[in-house]
């Protein structure tokens, strides 16, 4: 037992020390960011939306989600989005897929990478996909190897990592056997969602240690919604620990429409502020994202949630 807990501690901090020169941001604005939006956003909008985040040199935009439009309205013209919106070719565009027919349809439309989801608490699984953990394993079994037979790449989702709006605290435990049961499955990289928003330094650090226990620091990314005022903070202990890959959501749209409560993502514009004042390359024009940002809280009505596109989109105004 000791000898194990040394080796993860000595595994965490030869992760630390990996250098911070670049970082993948994940953009799921259009589907974590939206999916929670009372008014259904026209699909026009969305269209524009990720035609636009296209142009600012994001490498990944998660489009939609083919989940069941009867639990998730908003996200119901799944199809006609991912149809419609420029693909270029240097820019992966997932899509969030709860089963098989979920997958159906994704490839009806060409998608190439799915990402798929699964809760590291009973309640949460429950209320946001209607089977307990084992059975949402199980229907994942049959998603990842029905979309590797057609060569689509597949992320996955471990949510609620901290902690559970239903169950409460999660243990890290938890967080890792399913992590590990994802990987083992097929998935390229494993994103550990602190869905609602709970995680602090000490907490995170503490998933970290243990998820890194049993997988590479490269196939782990972090997504951490800002409920708390935590999320930049969390994502900074992330990367302390050698993660490389971090979601966000432009303007800091978002939220779970059954995690109660639960704000949105990271703002992307915030993120990207941070890794270059750290002196990351993340390949991000901030100015071109400045104007997504502006883009897409007009077009819902409402302000921006990004203090950093508030700020600069400010200065500029007065120019
Ligand atoms: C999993 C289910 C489908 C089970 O829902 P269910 O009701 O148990 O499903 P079912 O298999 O019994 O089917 C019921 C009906 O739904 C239809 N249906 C079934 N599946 C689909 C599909 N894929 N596409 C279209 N239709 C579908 C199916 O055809 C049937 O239609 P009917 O015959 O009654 O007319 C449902 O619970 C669901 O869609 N859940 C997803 C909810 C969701 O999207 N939540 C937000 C995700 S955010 C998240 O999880 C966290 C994350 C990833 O962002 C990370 C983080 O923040 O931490």
């Amino acid at each position: 037992m000791a000898t194990r807990f040394l080796s993860t501690v000595r595994k965490f901090s030869e992760k630390s020390t990996r250098s911070l020169r670049e970082v993948k941001i994940v953009e799921v604005g259009p589907r974590d960011g939206l999916q929670n939006e009372k008014t259904i956003v026209p699909t026009q909008v969305k269209i524009d939306f990720i035609n636009q985040l296209s142009q600012t040199g994001l490498k990944s935009i998660e489009v939609t989600s083919f989940v069941s439009p009867r639990w998730v309205p908003q996200m119901g013209d799944n199809t006609e989005v991912f149809k419609a919106i420029d693909k270029h070719p240097e820019v992966s565009y997932p899509v969030l897929v709860p089963n098989t027919l979920g997958l159906e349809s994704a490839i009806a439309v060409g998608v190439k990478e799915i990402a798929v989801f699964i809760s590291a608490s009973e309640g949460f699984s429950k209320k946001n996909t209607n089977c307990s953990i084992e059975e949402g394993l199980k229907r994942t079994k049959k998603v990842i190897s029905a979309a590797r037979e057609h060569n689509i790449k597949v992320r996955g989702y471990v949510s609620c990592v901290v902690g559970c709006p239903y169950d409460g605290f999660i243990k890290p435990s938890d967080v890792a056997r399913l992590t590990e049961s994802l990987l083992n499955l097929g998935c390229y990289e494993i994103s550990l969602g602190d869905t609602i928003g709970v995680g602090t330094k000490t907490s995170i650090q503490n998933v970290i240690k243990r998820v890194l226990a049993i997988g590479s620091a490269s196939q782990i990314a972090i997504h951490c919604h800002d409920t708390y005022g935590q999320a930049l903070v969390n994502i900074c202990t992330a990367l302390d620990g050698g993660v490389r890959v971090v979601d966000s959501s432009v303007s800091g749209l978002g939220g779970c429409p059954y995690a109660k409560g639960a704000s949105g993502n990271v703002a992307t514009e915030d993120l990207v502020y941070m890794l270059h004042g750290l002196g990351v390359n993340t390949g991000v024009d901030l100015n071109r994202l400045i104007d997504v940002g502006q883009f897409i809280s007009k077009a819902i009505g409402r302000s921006t949630g990004s203090k950093v596109n508030e700020a600069m989109y400010k200065k500029l105004e007065m120019h």
